[in-house]
């Protein structure tokens, strides 16, 4: 397998504005000369082969579109390395981003009301000179039927349409920088049900017929489940558990990884009981010491809040953040 895109111990960080510091830091029983800075995202190191789908789930919050933001481009890294193709990221070329593209929750607000779909689909591979604009109008009826939407569409405006074609639009805009790599940053959990499995499918369906790859960002265990190869969780800005799937839902490791999955609703709800999850999410103004999913956690030792576990491989492929694992004592 050819490594595709590689983060290591990528972080950011975003300060506070002194008005929202004062409000936030309040709440914290903070001074503001105590923190001022929001630790989204800390050290996470991930790689993603060729053809994969690689999940990233977790809470609201924890920082997984922090990632996929850093991931495309749109957002500067605080600090840590990422190689795409292994080429350095840290000042990526136009075409390296061209390569990245990101289809976003909502393909209502995503899409700009006022161009018709041609131009939405067509205007940045025009701008980036991969098309010219006389050549626009098979482009964009290519791509059309790509994401299964007829040509005749093109002249319509995006409020024309629904939910599951507004996002087979996004879809079709992204596919025209000819990208090899997609961040789906909540891409179906705007849709209803039915709507989203035929997005799913057309996802899938793209990656065997442009051979592209994908970090699918989903707080939605089940899409996870169906779509991902391999799931990263992240826990207040870090991985704390990356395995292949089936084994992340067979033989969930971390505390908060089995936590997730029994909070989650399941089809097969017979098999496994609903425990809704502990607590909520600390702040990331001011996490907890250690392990951060500590104060949560009903197998919390002593050692847990005083050193944080670092990723360990625990099998073949399969890596967790728990001091359980040291003690011989799984959860
Ligand atoms: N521009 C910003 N300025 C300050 N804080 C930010 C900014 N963007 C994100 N954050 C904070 O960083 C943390 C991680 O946010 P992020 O959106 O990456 O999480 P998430 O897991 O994707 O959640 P959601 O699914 O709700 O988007 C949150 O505490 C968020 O409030």
């Amino acid at each position: 397998m050819t490594t595709m895109l590689e983060t290591r111990e990528l972080s950011k960080s975003f300060s506070l504005k002194r008005s929202s510091l004062s409000r936030a830091a309040g709440a914290l029983g903070l001074s503001r000369q105590e923190d001022r800075r929001v630790y989204a995202v800390n050290e996470v190191s991930l790689s993603v082969d060729q053809g994969e789908v690689l999940g990233l789930v977790g809470e609201s919050g924890c920082g997984k579109s922090t990632v996929g933001r850093m991931i495309a481009g749109l957002l500067p890294a605080t600090s840590g390395d990422l190689a795409f193709e292994g080429k350095d990221m840290s000042r990526p070329s136009v075409d390296t981003h061209l390569n990245i593209q990101m289809v976003f929750q909502n393909p209502y607000a995503s899409l700009n009301p006022r161009q018709r779909v041609d131009q939405v689909i067509s205007e940045a591979a025009i701008y980036h000179g991969l098309i010219r604009k006389k050549d626009a109008s098979s482009f964009v009826a290519g791509l059309l039927q790509q994401v299964g939407l007829d040509a005749s569409y093109a002249s319509r405006y995006p409020h024309q349409f629904s939910g599951g074609q507004r996002q087979r639009i996004a879809i079709a805009r992204a596919l025209a920088l000819n990208p090899k790599f997609i961040v789906c940053d909540e891409a179906v959990s705007a849709l209803d049900v039915s709507v989203q499995a035929q997005i799913l499918n057309l996802f899938m369906d793209l990656r065997e017929s442009k051979g592209l790859t994908y970090l699918f960002i989903s707080h939605n265990l089940a899409v996870v489940e169906y779509i991902a190869d391999r799931v990263a969780i992240m826990y207040l800005g870090r991985i704390v558990e990356l395995a292949d799937t089936r084994s992340v839902f067979a033989r969930p490791n971390h505390p908060y990884t089995q936590a997730l999955i029994a909070d989650a609703p399941r089809l097969d709800a017979k098999v496994v009981e609903h425990r809704p999850i502990q607590g909520e999410l600390p702040s990331p103004l001011k996490p907890p010491s250690g392990c951060t999913f500590h104060p949560r956690c009903p197998h919390a030792m002593p050692r847990c809040s005083q050193e944080r576990p670092a990723l360990t491989s625990i099998a073949p492929g399969h890596w967790s953040a728990c001091h359980l694992n040291d003690t011989g004592a799984s959860a």
